[in-house]
């Protein structure tokens, strides 16, 4: 354990039940078991030398006849961050970039071809303060941002799609918002999505900085697959999952910043439940580490991040997280053919009621509602 933090649920697990038990509760506990990926040796050293945790996975579907296997392998990065609150703006940034830099470098030794990062990735998770300085100057412009021009970079270097999640500045509107860039692996920004959600629950005060998204259920076609990014406090909504999967999301990223006290019984279910609803791949990322907010009013940390980030499949199996302490890349190949063919199997899109449901949600909306209740 790191201080008095659990490292990992899976090492506890593996380190006090027998053999044939531990086999039975991974069965139950994570379904069908995930295969480990086999990974360069340099990519493994170069983590190990850069003091991150790296993990890889794969995760089969069934040889078809007609298609082929379409194989894809997603990389979810979680960091701490890397200098303390109280640096200037820009060494802060700088330094996230340069840390980013170094993890997606292995990730490409690795054959990733989508890589995702935590949520507000180049900044401390600092909305518990309420204050704005010096918190707001680490938005930035979604289009023409140093971090967005940091990830193109990366995304010509490797042939990677990125995934790019930060506070963004719209100029134009004077408006600031949650925002995750989504870079092609040409280089070209593809678009935006704006976090759909916005907390009201504990020290998450995000809307003193920022409102509910405007870019609605937007997916993203990339050569690697249908993406959609479903920021934060959205997994905790089914129907927000559910707009990404009937825009056509075959995988759906959920770039995450929360605490052990709050979310931790519920981080292992809502991304995983969402792959099985929606026969989809979903990977949840969380940043790692207890952030120290020196010198300001309202709170001093935050709580522990603690990390735990994963990939669900459709078929209702997971993958082993990461560490709930350490800096960590998890690489975890798909094979996008199993979501079809689960929705096949279980058919929720055909079984579901949804004209039903859209005609009852309309009328429940509706500030007249009578709940339909039958009384003697
Ligand atoms: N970043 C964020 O929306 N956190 C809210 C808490 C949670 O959803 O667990």
């Amino acid at each position: 354990m790191a201080g008095c933090e659990l490292d990992s649920l899976e090492e506890t697990l593996e380190t006090h039940l027998p053999e044939a038990e531990l086999r039975e509760v991974k069965r139950i506990l994570f379904g069908k078991q995930t295969e480990k990926l086999d990974l360069p040796a340099c990519a493994v050293d170069a983590a190990s030398e850069r003091n991150f945790e790296l993990k890889g996975y794969k995760f089969e579907a069934t040889q078809e006849q007609l298609r082929p296997p379409r194989k894809v392998r997603v990389g979810l990065v979680q960091n701490h961050i890397v200098l303390p609150t109280d640096a200037p703006v820009l060494d802060q940034i700088n330094a996230m970039h340069s840390r980013i830099g170094e993890i997606v470098e292995v990730a490409a030794m690795c054959g990733v071809n989508i890589v995702c990062f935590q949520e507000t990735w180049t900044m401390p998770f600092a909305f518990c303060t309420r204050e704005k300085e010096p918190w707001t100057e680490f938005a930035e412009s979604a289009e023409d941002g140093n971090t967005t021009h940091f990830c193109q970079e990366l995304a010509r270097k490797y042939n990677m799609v990125v995934v790019s999640p930060i506070l963004e500045r719209d100029e134009q509107h004077s408006t600031l918002w949650n925002t995750a860039v989504v870079i092609s692996n040409s280089g070209n920004m593809l678009g935006k999505t704006r976090k759909n959600h916005i907390p009201r629950i504990g020290d998450f005060n995000e809307s003193t900085y920022y409102m509910e998204g405007n870019t609605g259920h937007t997916v993203f076609q990339t050569q690697f697959g249908r993406i959609a990014v479903n920021i934060c406090y959205g997994r905790h909504h089914p129907l927000n999952w559910f707009m990404y999967s009937m825009n056509g999301a075959e995988i759906i990223f959920n770039p995450s910043a929360t605490v052990g006290a709050l979310s931790e019984p519920m981080w292992a279910i809502e991304a995983r439940n969402a792959a099985i609803a929606n026969h989809c791949f979903t990977c949840a990322i969380n940043r790692v580490g207890t952030t120290l907010l020196f010198g300001f009013t309202a709170h001093h940390d935050f709580g522990h991040f603690y990390g735990s980030s994963y990939v669900a499949a459709p078929d209702g199996s997971r993958s082993p997280g990461l560490s709930r302490t350490r800096d960590g890349l998890l690489v975890v190949e798909l094979d996008l053919n199993m979501n079809r063919q689960i929705s096949d199997k279980w058919s929720f899109k055909m079984t579901g009621r949804y004209a039903e449901y859209a005609e009852e949600l309309s009328a429940a909306v509706r500030h007249d509602f009578k709940p339909n209740i039958v009384k003697e």
